[in-house]
């Protein structure tokens, strides 16, 4: 689509197919007729067309209330072979997440003997109980499929009524979808939102099968550079940044935290991936109040000149406005 003074929409690369929650969370922030919303396969496709410039923006999961950080992102903005050296965080969008158990309804040929929901999994007593049950018969299901993610978020459902049953990782819930839409012996099921069982015509088995009601995922949109408009933002503002110490070095991983507790920069969290080359060696990813472009005391240019010296190397991944903006690009 083009503007009538045919210049080009910003695009917008997000983790798809369409109806994943990363497009919803992208719709959240981007308006679909002000920006050309390109789906990609896989979360490294999105880091791969913000970085070659196919896509000014993108939009990645970064964290879940329930289950944690998204670790592929991690993984990404590790950069262990300095392929997305241009890509800086410029945002982020926050989305409730409620999972449905999306399949074919079972026919009275696959399972005669059944009616009515299935029977729990007889296992050891637990106070933990589902919060849904199924809203029909599941037994004749074989495997599932979905994002490593959404397994994680669903345990107590499926530990109660699929507990054993063979679980299929794949990129999205989306794509989960769309492969059980696919699958023609009905005995496949997928874990996506509701918004993908309208799309991919798929019946609800179940509804809301997430362990808390509160889940929620956070998600980063990522752009090339510094947008000018940040210049000018007002908070409140986040900053990421990732580092690595030095190996043997006693110590180095409190020094280097010290600096923001001098600064009176809050952190808001902290993850850590292996470098991939020294085993058992770190990349730290520290998150915290403030921002390196929008910095009038200059607190957050001083912390991080004095993490620099307590750490093996450094990298600003970006500072943003911790709220739901209407616009980016
Ligand atoms: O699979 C999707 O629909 C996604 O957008 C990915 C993702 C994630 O990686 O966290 C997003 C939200 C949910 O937490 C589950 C999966």
């Amino acid at each position: 689509m083009v503007l009538e003074s045919d210049k080009p929409l910003p695009s917008v690369s997000f983790l798809g197919p369409v109806s994943s929650y990363t497009h919803q969370a992208t719709l959240q922030c981007f308006d679909s007729d002000l920006y050309n919303l390109q789906p990609a396969d896989t979360i490294t496709g999105v880091f791969e067309a913000v970085q070659s410039g196919t896509a000014d923006l993108g939009v990645v999961p970064f964290e879940n209330s329930s289950n944690g950080a998204v670790i592929p992102t991690l993984d990404l903005l590790a950069d262990r072979q300095s392929q997305y050296g241009d890509i800086t965080v410029c945002g982020n969008s926050y989305l409730g997440v409620s999972h449905y158990l999306l399949g074919h309804k079972a026919t009275s040929i696959e399972s005669p003997a059944l009616s009515g929901a299935t029977t729990p999994t007889p296992q050891a007593p637990n106070d933990i109980r589902p919060s849904s049950e199924p809203l029909t018969n599941i037994k004749h299901l074989q495997r599932i499929y979905t994002h490593p993610q959404a397994f994680g978020q669903c345990e107590i459902f499926l530990g109660e009524y699929l507990k054993g049953i063979e679980r299929i990782d794949v990129s999205s819930t989306s794509k989960a979808a769309e492969i059980v839409k696919a699958d023609t012996t009905g005995t496949s099921a997928a874990i996506a939102s509701s918004l993908a069982s309208e799309i991919y015509s798929l019946d609800v088995l179940a509804k809301s099968i997430e362990d808390r009601p509160d889940n929620r995922t956070r998600f980063l949109v990522l752009r090339k550079g510094i947008d000018e408009k940040a210049r000018r933002a007002t908070g409140p503002f986040k900053s990421l940044i990732s580092f690595t110490v030095h190996h043997h070095s006693p110590g180095a991983l409190a020094d280097a935290l010290g600096c923001f507790r001098r600064y009176h920069l809050n952190l808001t969290s902290i993850n850590s991936r292996p470098t991939k080359l020294i085993p058992f060696q770190y990349i730290f990813f520290v998150e915290f109040e403030g921002s390196l472009i929008r910095d009038p005391a200059g607190d957050v240019q001083a912390a991080l000149d004095e993490v620099k010296k307590h750490t093996q190397s450094c990298r600003w991944l970006g500072s943003w406005t911790d709220q739901l903006p209407q616009t980016y690009g």
